[in-house]
């Protein structure tokens, strides 16, 4: 195994976005690997790669990026840089990853999961409870609008993008009175301060894997494979086995109103989900407790119960 490790003359190459939350990730990813393996961080080449995500000449500040469509928006470029070994690992927001992998890929390393739960960022409201009737609040996320149009139909909201610096101007200059981001990009990225809020998952229950980095290698390079496995978390492995079979039964995608939590206790897995219609006025949410081996079954079982009661005019929206 030694004589396959990287070296300054064949290091291991990381692929990456070039946003400061995905460079942070590849940082942390190559850290942890020179930690486990005792190499300087001279043995990998981070790689930045321009997706179609970030093309911003395509993708105007306003325009909604469900209208843009985002089935692989975030990861094409990458994945094709995978496939033609022009990088060796990718590094990822589990939550922007779709359920299954292009052939040839394989999604199976995780990183400990960072904090899960969605943050409130307002200069001058404590939460959600706080807002008045008619409040302007701005988000891009599908979920986070259903989530709260479906407890506070009073509110408006309006649509909102951009890191948290570009967030607080627009804030400060008035243009909604909050905003929301997952707390794990601001831990990540070391961002913290007054105006942040960590929201319990009973009020807002988060995105499917929030919080979880995986990391993508050709599945035929044993070699990556080994290095990646001294790497890999095991129960954030458990809790996104439920997340995703719950996922994956509904369909969905990270555009789609679907949140869905598992968290470990001991041996026990309890997963959360719901799933909501765009407009918030129609959700339905459930759980399951089970033993920390059955997530999947867990996750389309509870998947499959949410379906049925939502019915099958319920997702009728996706096709229109
Ligand atoms: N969809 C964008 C995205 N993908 C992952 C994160 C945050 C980090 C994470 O959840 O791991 C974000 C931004 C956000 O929701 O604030």
């Amino acid at each position: 195994m030694h004589s396959d490790l990287p070296s300054p003359a064949q290091p291991l190459r990381i692929g990456t976005r070039g946003s400061p939350l995905a460079l942070a990730q590849a940082h942390e990813t190559r850290d942890r690997l020179a930690t486990a393996f005792g190499l300087p961080p001279t043995v990998f080449a981070i790689v930045v790669i321009k997706t179609t995500g970030d093309d911003r000449a395509m993708i105007a500040a306003d325009r909604p990026l469900k209208e843009i469509g985002n089935k692989g928006l975030f990861t094409k470029e990458i994945e094709e840089a995978l496939l033609s070994g022009a990088i060796d690992i990718a590094v990822h927001s589990m939550k922007d990853m779709p359920v299954l992998q292009p052939e040839g890929l394989m999604l199976d390393c995780y990183l400990p999961r960072e904090d899960v739960r969605d943050a409130f960022i307002s200069p001058g409201f404590g939460g959600i409870a706080d807002l008045p009737a008619g409040t302007v609040v701005g988000t891009s996320s599908l979920r986070r609008r259903a989530q709260l149009l479906h407890r506070r139909p009073d509110l408006q909201v309006v649509e909102f993008r951009g890191n948290l610096q570009t967030r607080l101007k627009k804030l400060e200059d008035g243009v909604a009175a909050c905003s929301f981001l997952a707390m794990a990009g601001l831990n990540r990225m070391g961002l913290s301060g007054p105006h942040m809020t960590a929201i319990p998952p009973e009020e807002m229950l988060p995105a499917v894997a929030q919080g979880a980095i995986g990391i993508e290698r050709r599945e035929a390079d044993a070699r990556v494979a080994e290095m990646l496995a001294a790497i890999h978390d095991a129960p954030t492995d458990r809790r996104l086995a439920a997340e995703r079979a719950f996922l994956a039964t509904l369909d969905g995608s990270c555009e789609t109103p679907i949140a869905g939590l598992a968290e470990l206790d001991g041996d026990s897995l309890h997963l959360r989900g719901q799933i909501l219609s765009p407009d918030g006025r129609r959700a339905f949410a459930g759980d399951r407790r089970g033993s920390v081996g059955d997530g999947a079954a867990m996750g389309r079982d509870l998947a499959r119960t949410l379906l049925a009661e939502a019915g099958p005019d319920f997702f009728a929206w996706k096709a229109g």
